[in-house]
C-alpha cells in the first residue's frame, strides 16, 4: 500500500530521512524497563539484529511475518521471547496457553493501552474494539442486550435465510458455464447485507464506497502495527488511508443521524424484533431492523461515539464471518472427503425433515451446530489454520509477572499470534499443519466441540471473548451446508492463496472459483429411499 503511494513522494526525501535517523537515535538512547525471567534476560527469536532488532521481520509482508511467528513457536515451543523493534516499547511473544489464560483473566492490568488505540483511533475511535475501562463497559453491555436470543433468532431464522438465497440464485445465474465468481466477494456480500440491516437498518452491499474504503482503511491501519515509523511515513503517503478514513466516517455519522431520526419517528423499536418472529407475512426485515444502534444510543448518549460504536460492531461481524467463510472453502476444495462428508451430514438431516422436492432448495434454518457438528467442526479447524483475527496485542499498565515467571515492566507490550499458536505441534498434536476436522468433534462424531479459549483463541477469551461467537457460528453452518450441498466449486488454479493486509484476514485477490450446480437427482433419490426406511 505504502510502496503504491509512492508517486506523491516529491520533496520529501530528504526529510524523511532526517526524520526515520532522529528516531532511531532517539530509540536508542530511549531508556526502557529491562524483561526477565528469574532475573536472566529471555531469549531473542531468529534473525534478531543489532540495533534494529526484530524491525525488519516487521516490515515484511504479513504472510512472511506470521510464517515467523510461526518459526518462533517451533523453535521455543511455549517459552515466552523478546520482541525488539526500535521506537517501540519492550515486548514479548507469548506462547504458552497459561501465560494467555492469565492475561485473559487480567482484563485490567493487560489493555488495549496506547499502543494499540494510537494506531487505530483514527478509524475506531472509542469503537469497543478500541476501548478500555467503562466506555468499554458501556458499549459491551449494549452489544449484549442487541444480541439476545429474540435477535438471533431473527437473524438466523428471517434474514439470513434470505440473504443467503440472494446469493444462491446469483450462483446459479453463473452455473454450469465459464464464468468465474469471487467466492469472498460472494460471502462478503451476505455478511454486509446481513450486518448492515440487521444491525443498522441500512441497505450496504460489499462493493459500496463504504466496504471498499473500510477495505483500504484497515489495510492501511495494519500497516501500522508492523511499521514502526508510521507516523512519519504517513505524512509522505498516506492520503489515501486518510480520504479512505474520511468516507468511512462520514458513513458512521450518516448511520447515527438516521437512527436519531428513527427514534424520533418512533420506526425503530427493539420490541418489535418479537412481534416479527409471529408474523406470519409482509417484509418482516423492515420492521426488526435499528436494534443495535438503537441500543447504542441509548446506552451512549454522545453521537459521534455512538457512530465509532456502530461501525466497530459492524467491521467485528462482517469482515470476519465472510473471510472465516472463504478460508472454509477455500480449505473445503482442497480437501474433497470433507466436502463430501459436509454433504452427508446434509442428506441426513434433509432426509428426515424435508419433502424430496426440497433438496433443490433445502430450508437453511434446519442447519445448526446441533444438527450439523460435522460441518461446526470444518468451521472450527478452517478457524484455526486461518484465524480470522491473526494477531493480538495488549499493552501492560503496570508491572507484571506471567505465569511462566516473565516479568514485565509496566507499558510493555505482549503480542500472541493466533496463526502461530493455533499451528503448535505440543498443543494439536504432529498434524497440527493438516486441515483435519475431526479433532473438533466428540469420539461418537455425534458433537462439535471446541477447546479452551487459551488454546483457542479464535474468538478471544476472558470478560472480551467476541460478542458475536454465536451468531457467527450460526451463519457459517446454514452458510457452508447449503452452498457445498447446492454447488460444486473448483479453483480457478492451485496457487497458495495468502491474506493481504488488513486487520483481519482477507484473501489477496479474492478466491475465482468456477461454479456448477449440483444435480439432486441421486441426492432425492436417497432422500425418498431413507424416509421410505424410516
Ligand atoms: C468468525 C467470526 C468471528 C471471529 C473469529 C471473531 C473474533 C473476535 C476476536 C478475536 C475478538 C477480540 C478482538 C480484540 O479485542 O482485539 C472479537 C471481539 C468482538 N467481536 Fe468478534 N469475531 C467474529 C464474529 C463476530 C460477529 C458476527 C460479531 C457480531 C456483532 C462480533 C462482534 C464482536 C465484538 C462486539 C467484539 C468486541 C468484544 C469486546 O471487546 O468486549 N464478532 N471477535
Amino acid at each position: 500500500m505504502v510502496l503504491n503511494d509512492l508517486k506523491e513522494l516529491q520533496p520529501a526525501h530528504y526529510a524523511l530521512g532526517v526524520v526515520i535517523v532522529g528516531l532511531l537515535l532517539r530509540a536508542l538512547f530511549f531508556t526502557r524497563g529491562t524483561i526477565t525471567r528469574h532475573g536472566q534476560p529471555i531469549k531473542k527469536p531468529p534473525n534478531t539484529l543489532p540495533l534494529v532488532g526484530n524491525g525488519i521481520q516487521f516490515l515484511q509482508s504479513r504472510w512472511k511475518l506470521f510464517h515467523w511467528f510461526a518459526k518462533c513457536e517451533r523453535q521455543f515451543g511455549y517459552e515466552t521471547v523478546q520482541l525488539t523493534v526500535p521506537t517501540l516499547p519492550p515486548g514479548v511473544l507469548i506462547q504458552d496457553p497459561r501465560n494467555l489464560e492469565y492475561v485473559f483473566k487480567n482484563e485490567g492490568v493487560f489493555t488495549k493501552g496506547t499502543f494499540v488505540k494510537g494506531r487505530s483511533w483514527d478509524l475506531f475511535g472509542n469503537g469497543i474494539i478500541n476501548a478500555d475501562g467503562e466506555l468499554w463497559k458501556v458499549q459491551r453491555k449494549a452489544g449484549l442486550s442487541f444480541l439476545n436470543t429474540a435477535n438471533l433468532r431473527v437473524l438466523t431464522d428471517v434474514a439470513l435465510p434470505q440473504y443467503l438465497f440472494e446469493s444462491v440464485d446469483d450462483l446459479r445465474s453463473h452455473a454450469g458455464g465459464e464464468d468465474v465468481v469471487d467466492l469472498q466477494h460472494v460471502f462478503h456480500e451476505i455478511t454486509t447485507k446481513l450486518m448492515g440491516k440487521m444491525a443498522y437498518n441500512m441497505e450496504m452491499h460489499a462493493d459500496d464506497e463504504f466496504s471498499t474504503s473500510f477495505d483500504y482503511a484497515s489495510g492501511g491501519t495494519a500497516e501500522r502495527f508492523q511499521n514502526p515509523l508510521w507516523q512519519v511515513t504517513e505524512i509522505f503517503f498516506g492520503s489515501k488511508l486518510r480520504k479512505s478514513i474520511k468516507i468511512v466516517k462520514d458513513f458512521g455519522q450518516r448511520i447515527v443521524s438516521k437512527a436519531v431520526r428513527d427514534k424520533a419517528d418512533g420506526t425503530c423499536n427493539s420490541s418489535k424484533v418479537k412481534e416479527v418472529l409471529s408474523q406470519e407475512s409482509g417484509d418482516k426485515l423492515d420492521q426488526i431492523s435499528g436494534s443495535l444502534i438503537q441500543s447504542l444510543l441509548d446506552a451512549i448518549g454522545n453521537e459521534e461515539m455512538v457512530a465509532d460504536a456502530a461501525l466497530t460492531y459492524l467491521s467485528a461481524g462482517r469482515d470476519t464471518t465472510g473471510q472465516a467463510l472463504t478460508w472454509t472453502f477455500y480449505l473445503l476444495m482442497r480437501n474433497p472427503e470433507a466436502t463430501a462428508k459436509v454433504r452427508q451430514e446434509v442428506q441426513h438431516c434433509l432426509s428426515e425433515q424435508q419433502e424430496a422436492e426440497e433438496m433443490e432448495r433445502p430450508n437453511p434454518t434446519l442447519f445448526n451446530p446441533i444438527s450439523t457438528p460435522y460441518t461446526m467442526a470444518v468451521f472450527y479447524e478452517a478457524l484455526r489454520l486461518f484465524p480470522p483475527i491473526p494477531f493480538e496485542i495488549r499493552q501492560c499498565t503496570q508491572d507484571a509477572t506471567l505465569p511462566d515467571g516473565t516479568f514485565l515492566p509496566k507499558d510493555s507490550v505482549l503480542v500472541w499470534c493466533l496463526w502461530a499458536m493455533q499451528r503448535s505441534k505440543i498443543t494439536w498434536g504432529e498434524n497440527a499443519d493438516d486441515f483435519r476436522p475431526e479433532r473438533f468433534l466428540s469420539e461418537d462424531g455425534s458433537k462439535a466441540i471446541s477447546r479452551s479459549t487459551s488454546e483457542f483463541p479464535v474468538f478471544n477469551g476472558g470478560p472480551r471473548t467476541c460478542l458475536g461467537k454465536k451468531m457467527a457460528e450460526a451463519i457459517a453452518v446454514q452458510v457452508i451446508a447449503t452452498m457445498a450441498w447446492l454447488f460444486d466449486f473448483a479453483p480457478l488454479d492451485d496457487r497458495e492463496r495468502v491474506s493481504k493486509s488488513s486487520l483481519t484476514m482477507p484473501m489477496e485477490g479474492g478466491l475465482p472459483v468456477v461454479v456448477k450446480a449440483r444435480s439432486m437427482g441421486a441426492e432425492i433419490k436417497a432422500g425418498t429411499a431413507a424416509k421410505t426406511v424410516n
